[in-house]
């Protein structure tokens, strides 16, 4: 029997906590210092076991995982060297942020006891456990930092565990981690916070703002809503690397500025070019990825049931949609619907098929 203990039963806490429900091979131990966040985690059935004492949740783990936000990280470790553990027990983490975390740990862990940095590349806005499922981690990357000298057959047990999450598991340096998360994740969630920040403020003095918002506001802001205090704490953490991203974004505006003071439309033109290129030559979508490269947009109704028929008829047709996002939806305009396919055979199939009753734009 292999025991799990997870410190921090929110989104990612207890997504894994699911991931490992119901399998007999696995006990899962859901631990908060708050009796009701316990009283919660056991009455939503996320854990079967829940405790609010450290040492009760560690007793005898084989693996403990550390999912609380990045400012509480290394505090955690620092409590749980004290507690007698498991020879061999890996303590990992799911942090946004590696390096502080994966420094510090490496070098207080006591012998037979290892420290293995970890990061699911999924998520959402959402938190809370309320969020959390079991499907969280399929086909995503899940970066493990391991620090120097950390034994490979220690990282492969970890390796092998994860195994359940479906993700597809990778090994990055920390440091190299934070600068490459920092520029895809941490970078964009700052961009869309004061882009939206921006609009707030316009939006105080005439409320059309708010209301002609559609699909490129929506599409470029989804992560604005993430939980504060959790990007609060990864921001501070990473903001040597944000700093420095930043000023290369500043550069990055400050090239549009002088595109439209100079009225350069070919300058636009290539700028629009170059990213163009560059996105669609990301990997086919995987979750914790940028989005499909095979969309097509169909013109519907907004009328109830509507979905239902256009899922329907690719069901019927056995095409495999992989995401379905309503760009647009309001009474009386038709509305439009992003529908996204893992292959070009795929959407086109569908693209024919729904193009026999719909408007369909790909
Ligand atoms: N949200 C994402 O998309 C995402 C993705 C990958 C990794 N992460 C990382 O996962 C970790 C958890 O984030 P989440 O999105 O699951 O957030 P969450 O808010 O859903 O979960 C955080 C958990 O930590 C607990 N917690 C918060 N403050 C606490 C405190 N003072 N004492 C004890 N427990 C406390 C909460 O009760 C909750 O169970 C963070 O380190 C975050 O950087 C988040
Ligand atoms: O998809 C989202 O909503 C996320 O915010 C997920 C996301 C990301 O930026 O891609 C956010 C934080 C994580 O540490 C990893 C993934």
């Amino acid at each position: 029997m292999t025991k799990i203990a997870i410190f921090g039963v929110g989104l990612i806490g207890g997504s894994l906590a699911l991931c490992y429900k119901g399998k007999p091979e696995f006990t899962v131990v859901g631990h908060s210092p708050n009796p009701k966040s316990v009283e919660k985690l056991l009455k939503r059935g996320v854990v079967v076991i829940g405790t609010t004492s450290m040492a009760e949740a560690v007793a005898d783990a084989d693996y403990i995982f550390l999912c609380v936000p990045v400012g509480m990280l290394e505090d955690y470790v620092q409590q749980l060297v004290q507690l007698p553990l498991k020879r061999g027990c890996i303590i990992t983490d799911v942090g946004s942020t590696k390096a502080s975390v994966t420094e510090s740990s490496a070098k207080i862990v006591k012998e037979g006891v290892y420290f293995i940095g970890g990061h699911p590349m999924a998520g959402s806005e959402r938190h809370g456990v309320e969020a959390a499922s079991s499907h969280l981690f399929e086909n995503a990357f899940y970066v493990l930092t391991p620090a120097e000298g950390t034994p490979q057959a220690e990282v492969d047990r970890l390796t092998e565990l994860l195994k359940t999450t479906k993700a597809q598991i990778v090994q990055v340096e920390a440091r190299e981690h934070d600068d490459i998360v920092g520029a895809i994740s941490h970078l964009p969630h700052i961009i869309a916070v004061a882009l939206v920040n921006q609009v707030r403020g316009y939006n105080t003095s005439n409320p059309l703002y708010q209301n002609l918002a559609a699909g490129g506001f929506r599409d470029i802001t989804r992560i604005a809503s993430s939980e504060p205090m959790i990007w609060r704490d990864i921001l501070i953490n990473n903001r040597e690397v944000l700093l420095k991203l930043l000023k290369d974004w500043n550069l990055e505006i400050e090239q549009f500025v002088k595109l439209l003071e100079s009225g350069d439309g070919d300058g636009i033109v290539e700028q629009f070019r170059l990213a163009g290129e560059f996105r669609s030559q990301l990997p086919e979508r995987r979750k914790g990825m940028i989005t499909s490269l095979f969309d097509i947009y169909v013109d519907i109704p907004d009328h109830p049931g509507i979905i239902g028929q256009i899922t329907t008829l690719l069901g019927n047709a056995r095409i495999n949609l992989s995401n379905i996002q309503i760009i647009e939806s309001r009474e009386d305009v038709p509305g439009i619907l992003r529908l996204s396919f893992r292959n070009q055979e795929d959407a086109d199939r569908a693209s024919a098929l729904l193009g026999q009753q719909y408007a369909v734009h790909v």
